[in-house]
């Protein structure tokens, strides 16, 4: 969304692993993984205006877990920097830079991706607010330099995940489907869980299926299915366990799963109602979680 003022608007995502099996470790330490990515309508939010220099404000429930991590540190900074030098846009003589917000609403360290849509969103929104496309090309290279998961995050839509996250094709066509997010309020990193992880691996589970048509679809192909590191960040998050449990207890929830690296799970649900009811129902019980409810994107 463009506002007259030529401020600039792009959502940013929370990316789920629908699946995520672990297939291998490699000599370097990282997991070749296989995933199946979507996103859901429940997002941050990064808003880009003309300005002298590039300046980033932080904002939203969220932006306080960022508070105390240098602005430069911040992937959205690093996403602006990364996109100025490669357009070569020289703000020291004179070129218009950018004063960008970060409305932060995702939890942080949580398993949805957040900085890397953040990243990603900002890319999106710095390309219109300097005139070119947000699917420029010249995007890609730069938003994996940003991370594993900032290539998939530039669009948005469901993919299959593979390498070490290098590898992004196209995934069948989701049908409508409900969802709830909860998060038990405890950052997770990503390294830690891996390093948590023992045991075997898995083997890749692309589906080659019948069409999905319904959630419920969805939710049986996912069901043969799982999330490898779930152990590993349930033996540190234990928490994990009862979202899982309270996500799975709810009316109508047809999958809870953990998402990523975790803590946030998620469940599906065939219609709104019965996520927003399953949302109502679980924050009178815990308060303290972080619960939203929304839809898959297309
Ligand atoms: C696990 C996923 O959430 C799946 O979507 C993502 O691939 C994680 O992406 P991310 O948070 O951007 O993680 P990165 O910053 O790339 O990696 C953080 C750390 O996690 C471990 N890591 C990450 C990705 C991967 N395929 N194998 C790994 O072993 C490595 O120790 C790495 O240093
Ligand atoms: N804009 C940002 N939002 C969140 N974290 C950021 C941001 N910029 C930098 N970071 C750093 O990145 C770390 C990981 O944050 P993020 O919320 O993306 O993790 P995540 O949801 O677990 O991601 P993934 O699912 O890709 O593993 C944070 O601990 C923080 O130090």
């Amino acid at each position: 969304m463009t506002v007259p003022d030529q401020t600039v608007v792009e959502s940013a995502p929370a990316k789920l692993n629908l699946y995520l099996h672990v297939l291998g470790r490699r000599a370097d330490g990282y997991h070749e993984l296989d995933s199946l990515i979507a996103f859901a309508d429940i997002h941050d939010t990064v808003t880009a205006r003309p300005a002298d220099g590039l300046t980033l404000t932080l904002d939203g429930p969220f932006a306080v877990a960022l508070e105390g991590e240098p602005s430069d540190d911040n992937l959205v900074s690093r996403a602006a920097v990364l996109l100025a030098e490669a357009l070569d846009r020289d703000m020291a003589r004179g070129g218009a830079g950018a004063a960008i917000t970060l409305t932060k609403r995702l939890p942080v360290a949580s398993g949805i991706g957040g900085g890397s849509a953040d990243a990603a969103a900002c890319l999106r929104a710095l390309a219109r607010l300097w005139g070119i496309s947000p699917a420029d090309p010249r995007l890609f290279p730069l938003a994996a330099r940003l991370g594993a998961d900032v290539p998939v995050c530039l669009t948005s839509t469901a993919a299959y995940f593979g390498g070490i996250g290098d590898i992004i094709d196209p995934a069948p066509r989701l049908p409508p489907c409900a969802v709830v997010l909860v998060n038990p309020g405890t950052p997770l990193s990503t390294p830690s869980v891996f390093k948590a992880r023992s045991g075997g691996f898995s083997t890749a589970a692309r589906f080659d299926g019948a069409p999905l048509a319904t959630a419920a679809d969805l939710a049986a192909a996912l069901a043969g299915r799982g999330n490898d590191l779930t152990a590993a960040a349930t033996a540190l998050v234990p928490g994990i366990g009862d979202v899982l449990d309270a996500l799975a207890g709810t009316p109508g929830c047809l999958l809870a799963r953990l998402s990523g690296s975790g803590a946030t799970c998620f469940g599906l649900y065939g219609d709104d109602a019965e996520a927003t009811t399953a949302a109502a129902g679980l924050t009178v019980r815990h308060p303290g979680w972080w619960i939203r409810a929304g839809r898959l994107l297309a």
